[in-house]
């Protein structure tokens, strides 16, 4: 045994004195033992079978109903400083979360397995890859983290060779919300998660490890951790264009990376590439671009809404081997959510459906599944050196104000604005849903750093000979006074990524506003849409009253990190504001 696997037996060993587990088990991931963990869960219930003529290998997970999302405000980031981890997140002294936590997993594995789960986020043979071990007592995560990531043998021999890895402890505990904490040691590279079973809570290589310790990683290495999708856009040329984009959590991530394209561009020879749909491992490369790697080696997507007709692509990757969470059954044993056809006749707590209940999906329910499933994966999320990217887009749910999609006027500004990226709460964390909150760069929830220090950071790419990608803007969420989506959304979003690829190529000239290059006259290809002048006006018009409201607003945000915002970001937006004046004036 080598020196460097002493380092991770030791601490094993710490966690089993701990723990107290009546086994422990080391995965290697290969399929019998996946087989192995599916039937054991079968026997003890963690797992039903689900229609395996209609959906082979598919199993559903009722979790716990107290225990269906992230829990943000149980969420820490414990750093020596309590300045380094900023306002964006909670915090607690590393020693008394230790203490806390540690009297949590004091015996908590009692009479259960512990599971050693060696990961690996990102291609094994990627220079941007890294390494982790998760421990847990929950063969659910064990079986989730199979597919989330390259678990097993092959990112244990890399992590013996590198001698570096995460580490992630992880119990299920009393699922009990009184004693539930994520807590995040970034400078020791530690998790310690108790008392969830949930995936952003429990698959500890998602949001913990690949967005809240990477991303404090990144920081120190020059790269940067983001929630954000990575899409091939392939033009009838051939040529293929890969934008990232960052939409806060249920904010349509998973449907822009799979989209098909609209009937007319599917004739003219449109495609479309899936890398990732959550999160995004950039930096620059020798030739000054930026290269993206998806970290995950699968999808926990949310069910509720995928259907033929917004996101064909999903339902054809989840037709087999695909663990469902929390979704709910028809009579014969298929799984079924809001927005399938059919009829649900069981509810996700197992009740029979009763529309007093609620919806028969939880509206958080999810499908874990690999990535190599879907039509459209990419060979390139293979790629070591990741995939050159063109375009960062930001976004987020904005029923009002904010256009279709505006265009940065340079990365300093892209900056500003996905610092003041707001977006409407969704069930994908705890709490009220639909609440406008700011939701910079949809990382509030995931930056494991003050934001003052992460946007001096992103700052820092605009460096001589870097040639970074422009940014943009959407809106996917404009609403109508009837409370309908102004745009039809999914698919037709192609329709704004071809304008944004058009502005990268120099094929557009766009239409210049005080916050931003917006899509002039006839630029938009929306002719074979049913969508009136007015509509298409409204969803890209530029109000300036609305607009030098939103610029105060996000000028007190800004203000609400103090000292260690960049002055520059301050600046960016006394730009724009004064832009906005001038053209009030002029007007
Ligand atoms: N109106 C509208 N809804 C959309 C669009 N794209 C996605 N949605 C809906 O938004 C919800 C969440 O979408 P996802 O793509 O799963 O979100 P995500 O960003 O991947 O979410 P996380 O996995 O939580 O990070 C689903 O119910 C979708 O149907 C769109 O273009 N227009
Ligand atoms: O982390 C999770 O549980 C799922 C997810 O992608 C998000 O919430 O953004
Ligand atoms: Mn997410």
């Amino acid at each position: 045994m080598s020196s460097k696997l002493e380092a991770l037996q030791r601490w094993v060993d710490e966690v089993a004195a701990l723990t107290r587990p009546a086994q422990i088990h080391w995965c290697d991931g290969s399929d019998a033992e996946y087989q192995q963990l599916v039937q054991q869960m079968l026997r003890t219930g963690d797992l039903i079978e689900l229609n395996q003529q209609t959906h082979p290998g598919c199993y559903l997970h009722r979790s716990n109903p107290s225990d269906v999302a992230r829990v943000e405000h149980l969420t820490f980031v414990c750093t020596v400083e309590e300045d380094a981890a900023g306002p964006n997140n909670h915090w607690m002294a590393p020693a008394e979360a230790h203490a806390k936590m540690d009297a949590l997993f004091d015996g908590c594995m009692e009479g259960r397995t512990m599971y050693v789960i060696p990961y690996c986020m990102g291609p094994i043979d990627s220079p941007l890859a890294r390494c982790g071990v998760e421990i847990t007592d929950s063969p659910y995560v064990v079986a989730n983290m199979r597919t989330m990531t390259r678990m097993g043998a092959a990112a244990q021999a890399r992590i013996e060779r590198e001698g570096r890895f995460v580490k992630g402890l992880h119990s299920t505990g009393e699922l009990d919300p009184e004693r539930r904490f994520i807590m995040h040691f970034p400078e020791e590279l530690t998790i310690k998660s108790y008392g969830s079973g949930y995936g952003g809570n429990a698959l500890l290589g998602k949001k913990c490890h690949a967005l809240r310790i990477a991303s404090f990683q990144a920081k120190s290495e020059g790269w940067l951790a983001e929630h954000m999708l990575i899409v091939g856009i392939e033009n009838p040329r051939g040529e293929t264009h890969y934008i990232a984009a960052a939409f806060p959590s249920a904010c349509g991530k998973t449907n822009l990376a799979m989209l098909i394209p609209p009937e007319g561009y599917r004739q003219d020879g449109w495609k479309v590439w899936t890398v990732g749909d959550d999160i995004c491992w950039m930096r620059p490369g020798a030739d000054g671009r930026l290269y993206a790697i998806n970290p995950e080696a699968g999808y926990f997507g949310v069910a509720p809404g995928t259907s033929t007709a917004t996101n064909p692509n999903a339902l054809s990757t989840i037709a087999r081997d695909t663990i469902f969470t929390n979704v709910a059954v028809t009579a014969d044993n298929q799984p079924w959510w809001e927005g399938l056809p059919g009829t649900p006749v069981t509810d996700w707590q197992g009740r029979p459906y009763d529309p007093a209940n609620g919806p028969a999906a939880h509206p958080n329910s999810r499908f874990t599944v690999s990535a190599r499933q879907c039509p459209t994966w990419s060979p390139r999320a293979e790629d070591a050196q990741g995939v050159p990217i063109s375009a960062i887009v930001f976004g987020g749910r904005r029923p009002s104000l904010i256009p279709l999609v505006f265009e940065a006027k340079d990365w300093k500004h892209g900056v500003l604005v996905g610092a003041a990226m707001g977006s409407e709460t969704t069930a994908a964390a705890t709490g009220a849903v639909g609440v406008l909150r700011r939701d910079s760069m949809a990382m509030k929830p995931f930056a494991g750093y003050h934001y003052g220090d992460y946007f001096r950071h992103w700052l820092s790419f605009d460096q001589p000979g870097a040639k970074l990608p422009k940014i943009f803007h959407v809106n996917w969420f404009r609403k109508g006074e009837d409370g309908r989506f102004l745009w039809p959304g999914y698919g037709d979003n192609l329709r704004v990524l071809e304008w944004m690829i058009d502005r990268v190529e120099g094929r557009a000239a766009g239409n210049e506003t005080p916050i931003g290059t917006v899509p002039a006259k006839g630029e938009l290809k929306v002719d074979d849409l049913a969508l009136d002048g007015a509509t298409l006006d409204t969803l890209l018009d530029v109000d300036h009253a609305g607009w030098t409201a939103e610029l105060a607003a996000i000028g007190d945000y800004l203000q609400s990190f103090g000292g260690r915002m960049p002055d520059a970001l301050h600046a960016e937006q006394q730009r724009v504001a004064k832009a906005l004046d001038t053209a009030a004036i002029a007007s």
